[in-house]
């Protein structure tokens, strides 16, 4: 490749940055230097002057810019703290996304019903089991608090969330794609913080038609926002850590959105409470520390011309060209969300109408035994990636998720064993396909398509988990509160129907993760093989490229059709 400032040829494993050959770019100095040590301040000044004295058109070199380069992006240190700043970019926009849940109560509460709203605590609270039992009759409390929304108007601030995000992600995936990761995160974390401030805002607007418009509004905005960061996280993601603690670093980022939502369970008391918009701004913080360490790493690892290369040819009709592996990946992936979202949507309902009598289940305690299925996930995401990224087998555990989660949904159906046994294995099997899948799409496609695949997979996780939303509201049909014996004896056979059509999804999941084992056997294995036959394979690589020298343009057709050679970026540490 020439880039503006450096020729960067491969010789096996060596190569040469404007010339000169160093033994390996995981050792090579940040890429301003030459020497052993980061230099002087003195010395990095003349190192600049001598070096980039003649293009000083093209560098502006602050010292800011010097202790950057003094940390190494190829340390391991360096991609963590970048995880770190990357978690924190979802983690008040999770807090936010589920904050109706917590207020149901509230939203759809009316004042004049003796100011109880017939409130149980949150509805929502299922999501996490926790008891917010406290909050009883508590949301209307002044008589001026509740806001008196109806079920049908509550539901659509979720459904114009997901019904955004399915539209959005495609176009900003391949913005991200495009235009780079510091125009994603900046864009996209702006508009959570400003969905979320319309959202809070329209609190001002209590008791008049403009009140509902402005929550949609607010719900559009950041919907547009927060799916779309969740893919330029996933991107930076996936630089900073292919090779590396991929499925580790998903993991990480997964549980730190689901700590935002537990955090909103806690903290978001009523409506008035402004910690959504406040942490979406912190989110928006951490946007601008994230976009300055990913653009310096990258630049100090050589990277920036290769991205932006690849970036300026890429077309959205090459969507065309994504691999089979891709699209059965995201197929695998629809089809398991559609199993598992649109049962936690339902499940608290569905325990306690089903197993509440034999159990002496009250709605509390079955929204606990629901939230179990989260609660899993939230705690060994982080140590299953770590697993997965030591001994790979990602097609085969994609497989084996499926699988062990139709004893699940037949348990739920056919028999009356403790539905606690039932959520926990879902947490287990659903925080084993989370970990494995996703990270899997970044090993199947260039890094230059990764916006844009991931955009298409939540785009297409979104529209499967709406359309199942319908179908499973289409089969319970309207609930009758005070129904007959023999009504609620129908009503248990229309649960079951639900867990027939969820255990449908897992046996489509099961079809596509083989047929995604059998095409990846096919094509050279690799989602399957442990970290250290990886490397083993990557030694061999090199020796055979060793004394060939190939330019990185050169480079590119091997690239796209080798997944081990390390795409548009340097190996690191
Ligand atoms: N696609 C995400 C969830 C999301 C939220 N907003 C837009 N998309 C996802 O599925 N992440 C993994 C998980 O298991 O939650």
């Amino acid at each position: 490749m020439v880039g503006t400032h450096k020729t960067i040829t491969r010789t096996g494993k060596h190569t040469l940055l404007e010339g000169k050959t160093v033994t390996d770019v995981k050792s090579a100095p940040p890429l301003f230097f030459r020497g052993n040590h980061p230099p002087s301040f003195a010395q990095f000044g003349s190192a600049v002057a001598q070096s980039w004295q003649p293009q000083s058109r093209r560098c502006h070199v602050t010292e800011a810019d010097f202790k950057m380069a003094c940390i190494q992006a190829s340390d391991c240190s360096y991609r963590f703290v970048v995880l770190f700043f990357n978690c924190m970019l979802t983690f008040g926009s999770y807090f936010c996304f589920d904050m109706p849940s917590v207020l149901q109560d509230t939203f759809t509460g009316s004042n004049s019903d003796n100011c109880t709203s017939g409130g149980n605590g949150s509805a929502g609270a299922w999501r996490y089991g926790f008891d917010l039992s406290s909050k009883d009759n508590s949301s209307c409390r002044n008589c001026t608090d509740c806001l008196g929304m109806s079920q049908n108007n509550y539901n659509l601030l979720y459904a114009i969330y997901a019904w955004t995000n399915a539209v959005v992600v495609i176009a900003a995936g391949f913005l991200i794609d495009k235009l780079g990761n510091r125009v994603g995160v900046f864009l996209f974390s702006f508009l959570c913080v400003l969905g979320s401030s319309t959202f809070a805002a329209a609190l001002f607007w209590r008791d008049t038609a403009a009140m509902f418009p402005l929550m949609l509004l607010g719900r559009l905005l950041f919907g547009s926002g927060n799916g779309s960061l969740t893919i330029v996280q996933n991107r930076i993601t996936a630089y900073w850590f292919k090779d590396k603690e991929l499925a580790m670093a998903f993991g990480i980022t997964l549980c730190f959105s689901r700590l935002g939502s537990v955090l909103n369970f806690f903290l978001t008391q009523s409506f008035e409470d402004s910690y959504g918009a406040c942490l979406c701004l912190l989110g928006f913080m951490s946007a601008v520390i994230v976009s300055v360490l990913d653009k310096w790493g990258v630049r100090q690892l050589g990277d920036e011309e290769n991205l932006k290369t690849e970036s300026k040819h890429l077309k959205i009709t090459d969507i065309r060209h994504l691999p089979l592996q891709f699209w059965l990946v995201a197929l695998s992936i629809m089809f398991f969300y559609n199993g598992v979202f649109p049962f936690m949507a339902d499940a608290s309902k569905f325990i306690y109408d089903k197993y509440g009598e034999k159990y002496s289940l009250n709605d509390r305690t079955s929204a606990y035994i629901a939230g179990a299925v989260y609660d899993v996930s939230m705690l060994i995401s982080p140590f299953l990636g770590g697993m997965i990224d030591i001994f790979g087998k990602r097609g085969i555990l994609a497989f084996m998720c499926a699988l062990l989660t139709i004893p699940v949904f037949v348990i739920l159906a056919f028999s009356m064993i403790h539905p606690l046994v039932a959520t926990v294995m879902l947490g287990f099997t659903y925080s084993f396909a989370a970990a494995s899948m996703w990270p899997t799409i970044p090993l199947v496609v260039s890094q230059a398509t990764v916006g844009t695949a991931m955009g298409l997979t939540t785009s297409m996780q979104m529209i499967g988990i709406g359309i199942s939303n319908l179908i499973v509201g289409q089969i319970l049909g309207k609930k009758d509160e005070d129904a007959t014996p023999a009504e609620k004896h129908e009503q248990l056979q229309k649960w079951k129907f639900v867990m027939i059509f969820l255990l449908a999804n897992m046996l489509s999941c099961m079809a596509t993760t083989f047929a995604l084992n059998i095409v990846n056997k096919r094509r050279n294995g690799l989602l399957n093989i442990s970290r250290k036959e990886k490397q083993r394979l990557l030694a061999e690589r090199d020796e055979i490229f060793a004394g060939t020298s190939t330019t990185y343009e050169e480079d590119a057709e091997d690239r796209e059709t080798d997944p081990l050679l390390p795409g548009a970026r340097h190996r690191i540490n």
